[in-house]
């Protein structure tokens, strides 16, 4: 055979630097210890190690959410939509990511779910502070859910100030008005804690915007971009929640709730509510 196919790399002339300077490695850098030694199984089930993987994993995907939305809030309160809209487009990547991890998950079968759910006790993603900062930065102000976290006074804390600030869409609505869209006093100074309410005069604004994109090209780009937001936010609420039917059907969830229907309720929601219903005036 004169083509054979290689089965190894050749790495005669790559310099590798075989004995690398021990100040800061691969592992190091990453602090691999730390993450790689924070899996601790309750139980012997096999799949409880895939259980706990998954969750870490969509913990870091939650902070780096957390950290490109913060930074993009604090540019649209700036004026400055473009890193904001860069930041938005990674987020949506990452929603992908987690939304993802629901095809993970579904390869475990109930009865094997059912082997180490006794060992979680009260413990529940109901808890996840990083999930309720997400939900409250994005405007979904449920202020009864940061109860929860009043063991954790470090992660109530944040989950208080995340509460108490104004959300994506509120900073959106006052860099609208900055740019000369009618949106009405009550949107733009208000008790921030408080869920937002819909309001026909802020759907006339967008109403504007999207009738007059050319004028309005800047905050059309924008707000299409929540959308997007939106509706992969939708999906993975509405995966997970199939996903938890599959694996629990309708028993009640470990944190207290009715299980299935508790995230049935939620996929009712809407962050961003005039930017939907804007399309059926258009
Ligand atoms: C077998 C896997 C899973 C099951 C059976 C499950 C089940 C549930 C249930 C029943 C609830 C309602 C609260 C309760 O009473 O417990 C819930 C909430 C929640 N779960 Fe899961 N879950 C699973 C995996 C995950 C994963 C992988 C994540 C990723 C971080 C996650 C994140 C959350 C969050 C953030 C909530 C709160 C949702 C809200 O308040 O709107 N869950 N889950
Ligand atoms: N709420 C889940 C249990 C659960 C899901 N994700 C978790 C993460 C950590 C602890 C418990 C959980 C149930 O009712 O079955």
């Amino acid at each position: 055979m004169s083509d054979r196919f290689k089965t190894s790399v050749d790495l005669a002339g790559e310099d590798i630097h075989w004995d690398p300077d021990a100040g800061l490695t691969y592992g190091s850098y990453l602090k691999l210890d730390a993450v790689l030694s924070a899996q601790s199984p309750l139980t012997d089930e096999h799949d409880e190690m895939m259980f706990i993987i998954i969750h870490q994993a969509s913990e870091l995907w939650l902070k780096l959410c957390l950290h490109e939305l913060d930074a993009a809030i604090a540019h649209v309160a700036r004026d400055e939509t473009r890193p904001a809209m860069k930041m938005l487009a990674r987020i949506a990547r990452i929603q992908e990511q987690l939304t993802q991890s629901w095809a993970v998950l579904a390869t475990m079968t109930p009865s094997d779910y059912l082997k180490f759910r006794d060992a979680l006790g009260q413990s529940s993603g109901f808890q996840s502070w990083q999930y309720r900062m997400l939900e409250y930065r994005l405007g979904n102000k449920n202020a009864a859910l940061a109860r929860v976290h009043k063991g954790d006074p470090d992660a109530h804390a944040r989950v208080l100030e995340a509460l108490n600030a104004p959300s994506l869409y509120d900073e959106t609505l006052r860099f609208a008005a900055r740019q000369g869209l009618a949106i009405p006093e009550a949107a733009l100074e208000r008790d921030w804690s408080e869920a937002y309410e819909a309001s026909d005069a802020v759907e006339a604004a967008w109403k504007q915007v999207y009738l007059d994109t050319e004028r309005w090209w800047e905050l059309y780009e924008f707000a299409e971009k929540l959308v997007d937001l939106e509706q992969k936010f939708q999906q993975w609420r509405f995966n997970h929640m199939k996903t938890v039917e599959r694996i629990i059907g309708f028993r009640r969830g470990t944190g207290g709730s009715g299980g299935v229907s508790y995230l049935v309720k939620a996929l009712d929601l809407r962050l961003f509510p005039e930017l939907w219903t804007v399309r059926t005036q258009l």
